[in-house]
């Protein structure tokens, strides 16, 4: 495997390096504020402000410590909540109240229908997607080899494990063939051995699918393994400390773990998060 290096820039940068060409997601100044239910109608300022920009075809990892906003982040992109402030865009055009075309969300939960079959949860994701019915199988069975789960097209959930159950919501985001994929700790619930099995998957598709990903995830290792760049975000509000350019080659797989840039790079991380996700306990850091 080729040398691999991480960018040893100072570890308080706000903003994305300059993308070539024109990015895919663009958030500009962008701040998330949620009034708290009850009486006091308390403003919580959730997020940033962030300005980043999403290359396309790129694979970026946001870290950060508990509560910093990353799911808000990731709903911000979906079209899932709108900005107090600032811009999103997707493709050049504002995104707000609607998931985009071209865009696929997974999230953390097993969303899998347990009163559908395999095939019928994939088939699920084209509701809404108006396709003649060979385009529609084309899809469906290529959405079904590329997770492996062509020989249990006829199962149902309960009788799969939970990665098995993860690739079904994958597979069913990839048949809508978004060209923007956005992971909100996909793997959170599955076992570390499988987790390692699951990003060769998710590593597989952005191959094969060309389609950029933007992964929310709280493990440093993950983002480690499975991203060209990964944001580090400060304690609540959060906003971006640090972006780590991992330099990987594109037909990485987990065996990655074993190299000694990969040690780099978690090191790198935590030394960037350690004082924010100690902000984020209550316990700031006090210099020796
Ligand atoms: N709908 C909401 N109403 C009020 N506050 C909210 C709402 N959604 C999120 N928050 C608050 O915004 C902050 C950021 O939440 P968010 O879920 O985005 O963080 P996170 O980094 O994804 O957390 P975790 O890592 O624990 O999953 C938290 O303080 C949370 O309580």
């Amino acid at each position: 495997m080729t040398s691999i290096m991480t960018t040893s820039k100072p570890i308080t940068p706000t903003r994305t390096p300059s993308a070539p060409g024109a990015a895919q997601v663009s958030l500009r100044g962008v701040d998330k504020e949620f009034i708290r239910p009850g009486r006091s109608g308390e403003t919580v300022h959730a997020l940033g402000p962030i300005d980043l920009d999403l290359r396309r075809g790129e694979f970026f990892a946001v870290v950060g410590p508990s509560g910093c906003g990353k799911s808000t982040l990731l709903e911000l992109v979906a079209g899932l909540s709108t900005a107090t402030r600032g811009d999103v865009t997707f493709e050049g055009k504002p995104i707000h109240n609607r998931i985009p075309d071209g865009v696929g969300v997974v999230f953390q939960e097993d969303a899998s229908f347990p009163w559908l079959s395999v095939r019928e949860n994939i088939a699920f994701g084209l509701r809404r997607i108006k396709i003649d019915p060979k385009e529609r199988e084309r899809r469906i069975e290529n959405a079904l080899a590329m997770m492996g789960l062509t020989s249990f097209a006829h199962s149902f959930p309960a009788q799969l494990s939970g990665g098995m159950r993860q690739r079904v919501c994958i597979a069913r985001t990839l048949v809508t063939e978004p060209r923007l994929i956005l992971l909100d700790e996909p793997f959170g619930a599955l076992d570390q051995q499988t987790r390692l099995l699951m990003g060769d998957e998710v590593l597989n598709l952005w191959r094969k699918t060309g389609a950029t990903v933007f992964l929310i995830t709280h493990a440093l290792d993950e983002a480690a393994m499975l991203a060209d760049r990964i944001g580090v975000m400060s304690a609540r509000p959060g906003r971006l400390i640090d972006i780590v350019e991992t330099g990987w080659p594109r037909d990485r797989d987990s065996r990655i773990v074993q190299e000694e840039a990969f040690g780099a790079i978690t090191a790198r991380l935590w030394r960037s998060l350690r004082a924010e996700s100690m902000k984020a306990i209550g316990k700031p850091e006090v210099e020796p």
